[in-house]
C-alpha cells in the first residue's frame, strides 16, 4: 500500500452507537431551501433548464442581481413544526437541511459573513427552528454545508499562485469557523453533509480536510461525516490512494442507486434522490419524469436491501410551503411505511439470490427472520426463494394481517411461497421465519 498521512484512518464500518443508529434509519429527507428558491429556475420570464439551485452559475442573470435576492427573502408561511410533522408522517428518521449552498448565502445568523438570514426581511434563524422542530418529533438533523462558496472572495477553484494560496488559507479558516459555529449553535445535530469539494483547490487541501474532520469530531464526538469531505495526500476523494473509503459512509450515490451488493463495496452508503429527473432547489417547472410514489417506495426498498439509506429531496417554495406533488408523495410513502416499516427500519442486506418479485431485507436484531418486499407478483402467484445453504423456511405470512402462506419445497434448497390470489394493489411484505438445517447433505441434483 501507498504510505499516506491523510488517507482513511479506519478500515471497515464504524460500529459505535451513533453510526449504528444511522445504519438503521432506512429513510431520510433532504431539504434544499435558499435564495435560489425565489427564482425557481426562472428569470425575467425565461426558464433555464439546469438544476434550479445552480442558476447563479449559468449567467442567466448578473451576479449582482442574484446576490441581492436576500433583500426579498421573507417566507411568511414557513412553519418548522409543520415541516417536521409532514416528515414524521412520512416516516423519515433523519433530515439533511441546506445551511449554505454553493451561492454562499447562510440560512443561519453566522457571525463570519453578513450574507446571512439575519440581514433579510425575515431576520430569524431558520436552521435553529428546523433543528428544534425536527429534534422535538424525534427526527435526527444533519446539516448540509457547501465548501465551495461563490460569494466569498477568497474562494478559489485552483491554487495557481502565492496569492491564491494566501486567499484560500483565509477561506479555509472561514470554513472551519462557520462549521464550529454551527456545532456551538446547534449541538443537537448528528452530522454534516458536505458538498462542493470537487475542485483542485480542495484536492490540494487533503491535510486540511483531514484535520477539519478530526477537529469537528473532537468538538462533537460521534459526529457523522460522509466521504465527500476529504481528499487524501494525492487529491483522491471518497476512496484514498489505497482504495479505502475516507468517511463514515459512501456519499456518492446522488440520483443513482447501486445495482448489486458488490457495487456498494460492503460500505455503509446513502442514496440522495430527487422526485423530478434533476434539480434540488424549488423549480417552477420540474424537469423530465416526476417519479411516482410507487417508484420511490421501490427505490427505498432497493436501497435498504443493499445496506443503504434512501434520502428523498424536497425543495420548498420561497414562501416556505411545499408543492402539492411533494406533499402527496410524503403522504403516500408515510401511509406505506405505517404498515411496512418493520421491513425498512433497522434492516439489512440478505445474501440470498435476488429474485424478480422484489427485495429481501432482514432485521439486524433477528437473524431467523427475513422480509420479502414484493413489487412484482408473477402470474403464477408463486414467489421463488433460494436461501443460502442450510437455511430452511419454517413459516411464511403477510406482515399486514398475519395471513399464513403455503410454502412448497422445490429441488435443491429453493422454495415457492404461494400467494393468495387477492390482487394486492400496493407493494406488500411477506415475513419468512427460517431455521438452520441439520448440517445434513443438500439434496443432490436429480437431473443428472
Ligand atoms: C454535476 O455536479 C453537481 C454538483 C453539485 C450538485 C449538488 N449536490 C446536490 C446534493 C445538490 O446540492 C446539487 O446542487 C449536483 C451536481
Amino acid at each position: 500500500t501507498i504510505p499516506l498521512l491523510h488517507g482513511a484512518h479506519r478500515i471497515g464500518k464504524r460500529m459505535d452507537v451513533d453510526m449504528n443508529r444511522w445504519r438503521g434509519y432506512g429513510l431520510g429527507q433532504f431539504i434544499h431551501w435558499g435564495l435560489y428558491s425565489i427564482l425557481g429556475g426562472d428569470y425575467n420570464g425565461k426558464h433555464y433548464n439546469g438544476a434550479a439551485e445552480w442558476i447563479r452559475s449559468w449567467n442567466q442573470l448578473p451576479n449582482a442581481v442574484y446576490d441581492s435576492l436576500y433583500k426579498q427573502f421573507n417566507p411568511k408561511d414557513f412553519n418548522a413544526d409543520k415541516w417536521a410533522a409532514m416528515a414524521k408522517q412520512m416516516g423519515v428518521k433523519y433530515v439533511t437541511i441546506t445551511t449554505k449552498h454553493h451561492d454562499g448565502f447562510c440560512l443561519w445568523p453566522s457571525k463570519y459573513t453578513s450574507y446571512n438570514i439575519s440581514n433579510t426581511p425575515y431576520k430569524k434563524d431558520i436552521i435553529k427552528q428546523i433543528v428544534d422542530a425536527y429534534t422535538k418529533v424525534g427526527i435526527d438533523v444533519y446539516l448540509y454545508f457547501s465548501v465551495m462558496d461563490w460569494h466569498n472572495p477568497d474562494w478559489r477553484y485552483d491554487l495557481k499562485s502565492a496569492s491564491d494560496t494566501i486567499a484560500f488559507n483565509k477561506f479555509k479558516k472561514f470554513t472551519q469557523s462557520q462549521l464550529e459555529e454551527q456545532l456551538r449553535m446547534y449541538p443537537q445535530i448528528k452530522g454534516f453533509w458536505f458538498d462542493g469539494t470537487w475542485d483542485n483547490s480542495w484536492k490540494k487541501s487533503g491535510a486540511f480536510s483531514d484535520s477539519l474532520d478530526q477537529d469537528l469530531k473532537r468538538i462533537h464526538p460521534g459526529l457523522i461525516i460522509g466521504s465527500r469531505l476529504r481528499a487524501d495526500d494525492y487529491g483522491k476523494r471518497h476512496f484514498d490512494s489505497n482504495g479505502r473509503l475516507m468517511g463514515d459512509y459512501e456519499q456518492g450515490w446522488e440520483r443513482t442507486i447501486p445495482e448489486t451488493f458488490a457495487d456498494t463495496h460492503g460500505n455503509d452508503w446513502e442514496c440522495d434522490m430527487t422526485i423530478p429527473e434533476n434539480g434540488w432547489g424549488y423549480a417552477k417547472q420540474w424537469m423530465g419524469h416526476w417519479k411516482t410514489s410507487d417508484e420511490l417506495i421501490e427505490m427505498l426498498a432497493k436501497c435498504v436491501s443493499l445496506d443503504g439509506n434512501f434520502v428523498l429531496n424536497f425543495g420548498p417554495k420561497p414562501n416556505g410551503t411545499f408543492r402539492q406533488k411533494e406533499v402527496a408523495d410524503a403522504k403516500a410513502i408515510g401511509d406505506w411505511m405505517k404498515i411496512n416499516n418493520t421491513a425498512i427500519y433497522n434492516c439489512a442486506h440478505v445474501n440470498w439470490e435476488k429474485q424478480d418479485w422484489g427485495y429481501f431485507t432482514t432485521p439486524t436484531s433477528q437473524d431467523d427472520k427475513v422480509y420479502m418486499i414484493v413489487f412484482n407478483v408473477p402470474v403464477s402467484g408463486a414467489l421463488r426463494v433460494l436461501p443460502t445453504k442450510n437455511i430452511l423456511l419454517k413459516k411464511a405470512y403477510l406482515l399486514d394481517g398475519d395471513k399464513q402462506l403455503s410454502i412448497e419445497k422445490l429441488d435443491g434448497s429453493a422454495y415457492f411461497v404461494h400467494l393468495p390470489n387477492e390482487g394486492q394493489k400496493q407493494p406488500f411484505v411477506v415475513v419468512l421465519e427460517t431455521e438452520k438445517g441439520k448440517n445434513g447433505k443438500q439434496d443432490i441434483n436429480k437431473h443428472i
